[in-house]
């Protein structure tokens, strides 16, 4: 990758620290001692320390290379690093983070795609097979990406998904998978790790933007209450059927939804499972604008590059604001809304709608 032209940003270099750690081939001692020095010059600047003696053969070399830099500028160590790191190549290549062009491209996601590019990380349900269903590995690679994206130099996060659907929400294997301590214990993990995974939808920073490229169903729609802007394609449906399947809301639609879309509308759809259309949806305050399926892509994008244009703390601060009057109250919601579905998951009503899905008997 060339980046001589460009200047490294804090989160080139963090990502070229990461790519360091998963060498596969040891670069060498001469090398080692050029990232050490090049790393302590961009994170503290010139040599600071006192020269070790001569019998402290480690120290020395390492002081040496650092005192070598005499007063390189931290931003050009952080080039130099950066530069270095991706010359590196090819023991590099098989483990790199990075991907040629700017797009940067986060490995170790099996559910998911994360990339950041153009000050937009993008996290995109990644198992079009299943229609982009959550499964418990999902749940957890969400929340890794959220929680590293609430931390990295975008301006605003996506959430998309690959293939047709959005999502199908749940994914209703997940609870097929039964611990030693049955049905009560893996209820009662379901509801831990849920209350955990919405949580960081609450807790999220920075503007959130849904780009619901098809049917959403379940959870993939109530979180929809808690982001900043909802784009939705033409073909996209909103579908929440929780009494169809034994269970009640989740996702804190349960206080979010009868605020967005009046009351009698919510219960329309959270309790008596009234799928929407995306325009439906959009005249009822779910979605913020509806495109047509095939300018979707480019409209929605176009936008949100200008979006990540404004000035980064402005648009911080602002969803602070914004969300910080209704934090401690959509948390009380969310742990309610955990207990109560704690429960339901242990009813026949639930086991047995899952059943039905599990052996082909029935779909949405
Ligand atoms: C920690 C736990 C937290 C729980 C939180 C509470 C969350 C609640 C919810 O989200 S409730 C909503 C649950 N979702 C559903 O009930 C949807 C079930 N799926 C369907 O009804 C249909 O699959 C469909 C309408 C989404 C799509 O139908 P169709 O176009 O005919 O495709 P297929 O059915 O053939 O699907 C292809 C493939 O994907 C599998 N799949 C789709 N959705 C799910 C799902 N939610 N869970 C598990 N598997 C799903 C489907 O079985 C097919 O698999 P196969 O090819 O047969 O192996």
């Amino acid at each position: 990758m060339n980046r001589t032209a460009m200047r490294a940003s804090q989160k080139d270099f963090e990502n070229s620290m990461n790519q360091v750690k998963l060498l596969k081939k040891d670069p060498g001692n001469e090398v080692k001692l050029k990232l050490y020095a090049l790393y302590k010059q961009a994170t503290e600047g010139p040599c600071n320390m006192p020269k070790p003696g001569v019998f402290d053969l480690i120290n020395k070399a390492k002081w040496d290379a650092w005192n070598a830099l005499g007063s390189l500028p931290k931003e050009a160590a952080r080039q130099n690093y950066v530069d270095l790191v991706s010359s590196l190549s090819p023991s590099l290549e098989s483990s790199s983070q990075v991907e040629p062009g700017t797009d940067r491209k986060s490995t170790g996601f099996e559910t998911l795609v994360v990339t950041s590019e153009d000050g937009i990380t993008k996290i995109m349900f990644n198992r079009p097979k299943k229609k982009n269903a959550i499964n418990t590995e999902m749940y957890h690679e969400i929340m890794r990406a959220l929680k590293a994206a609430s931390k990295d130099d975008s301006i605003i996060t996506v959430l998309t998904g690959n293939g047709d659907y959005y999502s199908s929400g749940n994914d209703l294997t997940n609870f097929t998978d039964i611990p030693p301590g049955g049905v009560e214990e893996k209820a009662e993990n379901s509801a831990v790790l849920l209350r955990e995974f919405v949580g960081c939808f609450i807790d999220f920073p920075k503007p959130l933007i849904a780009v619901v490229n098809g049917p959403a169903v379940g959870i993939s729609v109530t979180l929809l209450g808690l982001f900043d802007a909802v784009y939705a394609s033409d073909r996209a449906t909103f579908h929440t059927p929780f009494s169809h399947l034994g269970q009640s809301p989740e996702g804190c639609s349960s206080y979010t939804f009868p605020k967005i879309m009046s009351p009698a509308k919510a219960t329309e759809m959270l309790i008596f499972g009234k799928k929407l259309t995306a325009g439906e949806a959009c005249a009822q305050g779910l979605v913020t604008e509806v495109f047509p399926d095939s300018t979707f892509q480019k409209e929605v994008w176009t936008r949100l590059k200008a979006f990540a244009k404004l000035p980064p703390n402005a648009v911080r601060i602002s969803k602070e604001v914004i969300r910080k009057r209704e934090r401690e109250k959509l948390h009380t919601v969310n742990a309610e809304e955990c207990n109560v579905l704690q429960g339901r998951w242990l009813s026949d009503e639930c086991t047995n709608a899952v059943v039905n899905f599990l052996s082909r008997k029935s779909k949405l």
